[in-house]
């Protein structure tokens, strides 16, 4: 038997009070007739007058309160000093929002009701929006009733969860690299895990790797059918060799259906700056994690890169050489610094610039697909609509993706899986025009106004040194690889967790 209470509610239409009893006997009627879940809150007090009515099941929930990382707004709070009832209501008045008291949540910032039955606590894990990036802010409701009610409660957050548009049951495996940026991936870590521990549909299995070389070890073991996604904490270097594993694995088309999320915790973080972005997220340790909760996945492009005398590597972000590979690998030794180090070194590199001197050739990204498989390193290029530059390359900087760094989008607009690939370079340039460049770096996209600027874009290319007495680096993925020729195929793709479009078939029962 439920009864007809009166709550406060927001809905215009709403029914006038009646003092009267209703039989609802199934969830789905309740659903269906208050276009929601419902629920009455009451702390303390009596129930005062109403101008509108609320069918709910009776003491479905009774208790309510905010908890987050000190953004609860006290007002909010429950006491017995101040009565408060509240309603929760969703569906036909907002198939988007949920409604707590004066609270409205955006179903798309919920990661899940979770029902515990023992305790009698419905949690809201809920991560909004605040001031740009993503802060903690979960609603705890206090369920009353007997088990009926349970029950009610339970299907209640089932549907729910349908309307937060989660991906099911995951299961990944954190790979979480101490060693990292400036050491605080463990810190970060917690923080994610902190997130990843109240929701029930992830199950997460931690390493803290211990040597260089091991975040590839254990990608390459891993059962794609027992894991779903690999959670990199740490820089791209890591990702790096996460893909390498996946990459170099016999069942490789399976294991690079495991996707890889990455938690920012190294100084560049190319990898979650582009997936934050395309998703328009903030960059964080939080907003990265919630992506990871929600699951959601992209297509990323890989690329397969060849050296003389070297095993063939996979590379998903890009190669930088002259001034750019300086910065990147030559301020190894401030790595303590975070990313700071990179600004510092900049100026280092300004006034002793490395120009690369080498010849590029590359196969326009609007002549189709070069031909398939890629040409080993010490042959001819194959026939085709090659083009060709040489240097000197003050900067080369190749990039599958938008961001090279979580703070250089060196790519503005670039899609991480339309296998095409940016090559932005300065050829020759004096000092004025590298400190313009490399100052308007950092400027949304600036750079590529700077004077003597160029933008290719690609599907494949080979760069070959022209000097044997070459100096300088080339970063691959912001790894350091020999400084000779080196050739850029496709690869096919892997897969990042992290999108803001929803990949699976969990779109909302409640159509309005
Ligand atoms: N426990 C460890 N001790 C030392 N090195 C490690 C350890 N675990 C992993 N590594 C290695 O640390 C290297 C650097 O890590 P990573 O590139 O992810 O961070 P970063 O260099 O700080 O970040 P970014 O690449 O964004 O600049 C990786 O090549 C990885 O193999």
């Amino acid at each position: 038997m439920y009864e007809l209470l009166q709550a406060p509610c927001t809905r215009e239409d709403a029914a006038p009070l009646k003092d009267t009893s209703y039989s609802v006997p199934a969830m789905d009627d309740l659903w269906q007739i208050t276009g929601g879940l419902c629920g009455v809150v009451e702390a303390g007090g009596t129930i005062g007058p109403s101008v509108h009515t609320k069918l709910v099941p009776r003491g479905l929930v009774v208790g309510a309160e905010l908890e987050g990382d000190g953004a609860t707004t006290p007002s909010q709070s429950l006491n017995e000093r101040q009565p408060r009832r509240w309603c929760c209501c969703a569906g036909r008045e907002s198939a988007r929002n949920l409604r707590v008291g004066s609270e409205l949540l955006r179903f798309e910032d919920l990661l899940g009701a979770v029902l515990d039955t023992a305790a009698r606590l419905v949690r809201l894990v809920h991560c909004p929006v605040s001031s740009g990036a993503r802060v903690r802010r979960d609603i705890v409701l206090h369920v009353g009733g007997d088990e009926k009610v349970l029950a009610a409660v339970n299907e209640w957050t089932s549907r729910l969860n349908e309307k937060c548009k989660v991906k099911g049951q995951r299961n990944y495996h954190a790979l979480i690299n101490p060693a990292s940026g400036s050491g605080q991936a463990a810190s970060r870590w917690q923080q994610a895990r902190e997130l990843f521990d109240s929701l029930t549909h992830l199950n997460i299995t931690e390493s803290f790797t211990t040597r260089a070389g091991e975040a590839g070890e254990i990608a390459s073991q891993l059962d794609p059918r027992q894991c779903d996604g690999i959670i990199v904490v740490s820089g791209d270097g890591m990702v790096h060799e996460v893909f390498n594993g996946l990459a170099s694995r016999s069942d490789r088309s399976e294991a690079l259906r495991i996707a890889v999320g990455h938690i920012p915790a190294g100084s560049g973080n190319a990898l979650a700056k582009s997936i934050l972005h395309s998703s328009g997220e903030a960059f964080g340790v939080l907003d990265a994690a919630f992506l990871i909760a929600k699951g959601h996945q992209q297509d990323l492009d890989l690329m397969t890169v060849s050296q003389p005398s070297q095993p063939d590597r996979t590379s998903f972000l890009g190669l930088s050489a002259g001034v750019i590979a300086d910065v990147d690998l030559g301020s190894e030794w401030l790595r303590f610094l975070g990313g700071f180090r990179f600004t510092l070194y900049a100026g280092v590199c300004i006034v002793y610039p490395r120009p690369l001197l080498a010849e590029l050739h590359y196969w326009p990204s609007h002549a189709g697909q070069p031909p398939m498989p890629p040409p080993s390193i010490d042959s001819e290029l194959p026939t085709g609509p090659w083009a060709s530059i040489s240097g000197p390359f003050t900067v080369f900087w190749s990039s599958n993706m938008e961001w090279t760094s979580y703070n250089t989008q060196l790519a503005p607009g670039q899609s991480m899986e339309d296998g095409v690939c940016s090559i932005v370079l300065l050829r020759n340039a004096g000092r004025v025009a590298l400190t313009r460049f490399l100052l308007a770096l950092e400027s949304d996209g600036g750079h590529l106004d700077v004077e003597g600027t160029e933008k290719l874009e690609c599907r494949a290319f080979r760069l070959r040194p022209l000097s044997t007495d070459a100096r300088g680096y080339f970063s691959l993925d912001g790894e350091e690889v020999p400084l000779q020729p080196i050739q850029f195929w496709p690869a096919g793709q892997g897969r990042v967790i992290g999108s803001s479009s929803p990949d699976g078939p969990i779109d909302s029962v409640m159509a309005v």
